[in-house]
């Protein structure tokens, strides 16, 4: 087995990003069609802003090898679409047995997560705060505050991440909204349709 060189990179709260990164990609608000209760306010921000960064991934990876880990940085706007708060695609990985750290670096940020057979949690991520997403669990990070949610992140570097799953279920089981306070609470998706027992089985049985 060849050895890699350490690695490091910097945390830029400023601009959100991860100094040193090997990878950066970008979701705009196009990119997010879709995900949100309200289609009608979903259009008029498109119209107005569709082509500007919703949220940027910059993260380091020196290989998908098993064992080794990505870590990374994801920054997000602040804003709401309709009531519903910024949020990202969300996924289960690829190989859904791999689990993921975040840790709060500025912002207030609400990790939504979703078992496989329908089960919903929420953890808030201020500064500081370290989140352990555990194997299985569907995970979208939402900005509730009112500044850039900056996050911290690392997970095995095989994980590979499903967007179909949510996609398939007509999106996640919660909605993250505002409570009419300028606090957040979660609310059902109307448009959620659980998945089949025998779904379910297959995925939690996916454990290499
Ligand atoms: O892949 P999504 O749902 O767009 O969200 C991006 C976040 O999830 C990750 O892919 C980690 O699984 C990170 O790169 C990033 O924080
Ligand atoms: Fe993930």
């Amino acid at each position: 087995m060849a050895l890699f060189e350490p690695g490091v990179g910097y945390v830029d709260i400023s601009s959100g990003q991860l100094k040193g990164a090997t990878n950066r990609y970008v979701k705009t608000f196009n990119d997010l069609e879709g995900l949100y209760g309200d289609t009608a306010a979903f259009q008029a921000l498109a119209s107005r802003h569709g082509n500007e960064v919703a949220y940027e991934v910059t993260d380091y990876k020196a290989s998908s090898n098993p064992g080794d880990i990505i870590i990374g940085v994801t920054r997000m706007e602040p804003g709401k679409v309709g009531d519903e708060y910024y949020m990202t695609r969300g996924h289960i990985h690829a190989r859904p047995n791999r689990p993921e750290m975040y840790y709060g670096e500025s912002g207030l940020g609400v990790m939504l997560l979703e078992s496989p057979d329908g089960q919903v949690r929420t953890i808030e991520i201020g500064p500081r705060t370290m989140c352990y997403v555990p194997p299985f669990w569907i995970h979208r990070s939402v900005n509730v505050g009112r500044e850039p949610l900056v996050m911290t992140f690392s997970y095995p570097a095989d994980s590979g991440q499903d967007y179909d799953i949510i996609a398939k279920a007509g999106g996640m089981r919660s909605r993250i909204v505002d409570d009419g306070e300028g606090g957040w609470k979660a609310i059902d998706n109307t448009g959620y349709r659980a998945r089949p027992q025998t779904l379910v089985d297959s995925i939690m049985a996916m454990v290499d």
